[in-house]
């Protein structure tokens, strides 16, 4: 046996990876494939996102911390379609940097969150790579037949929600990248907004429930909603001015001298990992109270129209944001 700071493939799959694996569907991380019996009455509802060291995560961001941004984005993408997540499965892409220390240090994240949000390992893949660390999760989920909602269901008068506060995760980013000035308090909740937000997977059943169209924040809450007018086929406008937004982002935002340029900012950062979701109106006190009943903010920040596309407002005016949020070039 290889002495245990080796940290090779083996090592890494049978002595750090398989604690995690599924007791039955995983067969040990011993064979080519994981098995799922299939569950009636249901919908398996998959997604995939890959997260990479200086794209997504800092180089000197801790790997435990990177290990729950992967699942939390995952798990973020499953909770806006209304999907209950099962298990994943993960690949590893290890860097130079990733010696057996810090695998240690990112099974130890994936075991907090497999904990938290009652979800399994069931394979993966895992290799040594020259460049930057990169990591992927495949989440899987169930929802009833027919059920999982759609970027495509928005209907002119429809209103639109978000939860939680948006602009805590670019504003997070800023201050790990020390180009911030608040006090130690603020700067690690946005830090940490960043580092492991928190996706809603405790709201999906009820935008199974009541959402005519849904999808989560990550590229940005204006991006992001011009993806669900696209797909609907509708118009959609903001009112930026209702922006939700955290304690330590409103001492941020208190200290702008152009609040418009600032709200344009947080609107468009990414990073948020909440859910947006469009309802008839008739909707809005049953999402109010299911929302407050999860101690989980929801705020009304626009409308869908007959329109096209995305119209961001302030006050009341329209304007033309300078940018919407993150691409991929
Ligand atoms: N390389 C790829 N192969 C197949 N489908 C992809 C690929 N990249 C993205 N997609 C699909 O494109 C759609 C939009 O992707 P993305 O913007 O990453 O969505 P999200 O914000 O939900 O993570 C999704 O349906 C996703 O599965
Ligand atoms: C080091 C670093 N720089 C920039 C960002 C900002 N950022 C990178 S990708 C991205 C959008 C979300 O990632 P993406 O891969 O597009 O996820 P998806 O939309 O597929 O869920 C954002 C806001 C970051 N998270 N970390
Ligand atoms: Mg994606
Ligand atoms: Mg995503
Ligand atoms: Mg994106």
């Amino acid at each position: 046996m290889p002495a245990i700071d080796v940290a090779g493939e083996f090592e890494t799959i049978q002595r750090l990876l398989k604690p995690l694996a599924h007791p039955e569907w995983a067969r040990g991380l011993a064979d080519d494939v994981a098995v799922l019996p299939s569950r009636p009455g249901h919908d398996l509802v998959l997604t995939k996102d890959a997260i990479v060291e200086g794209v997504h995560f800092l180089p000197d961001d801790p790997l435990d911390t990177v290990a729950q941004k992967l699942l939390r984005v995952n798990l973020s993408d499953l909770a806006a379609k209304g999907a209950e997540p099962f298990g994943y499965l993960l690949a590893c892409h290890w860097s130079e940097r990733c010696g057996w220390p810090e695998r240690e240090a990112f099974v130890s994240g994936l075991r907090r969150d497999q904990a938290i949000f009652d979800i399994s390992l069931l394979g993966g893949d895992t290799v040594k790579t020259p460049g930057p660390a990169s990591f992927s999760a495949t989440m899987m989920g169930w929802a009833p037949s027919g059920a999982a909602v759609s970027r495509a269901g928005a209907r002119p008068g429809d209103l639109l929600f978000v939860t939680g506060t948006i602009g805590d995760g670019w504003l997070g980013l800023q201050a790990a990248q020390a180009t911030l000035t608040l006090e130690p308090e603020r700067r690690d909740a946005l830090e940490a907004a960043y580092r492991t937000p928190m996706p809603r997977v405790e709201f999906a059943p009820v935008v199974l429930g009541l959402a005519t169209a849904s999808a989560d924040v990550s590229d940005g809450l204006l991006a992001d909603a011009g993806h669900i007018a696209e797909a609907s086929g509708v118009g959609i406008e903001i009112d930026l001015e209702v922006l939700p937004m955290s304690a330590a982002a409103q001492a941020w935002f208190d200290g702008r001298v152009d609040p418009q340029a600032a709200l344009e900012l947080l609107a468009s950062g990414g990073d948020d990992y909440e859910i947006l979701l469009t309802a008839p109106a008739g909707a809005e006190n049953a999402l109010r109270r299911e929302a407050e009943r999860r101690h989980l903010r929801l705020t009304r920040v626009g409308r869908v129209t007959a329109g096209q596309g995305l119209s961001v407002r302030y006050h009341g005016q329209e304007i033309t944001p300078t940018r919407t949020g993150w691409t991929h070039d």
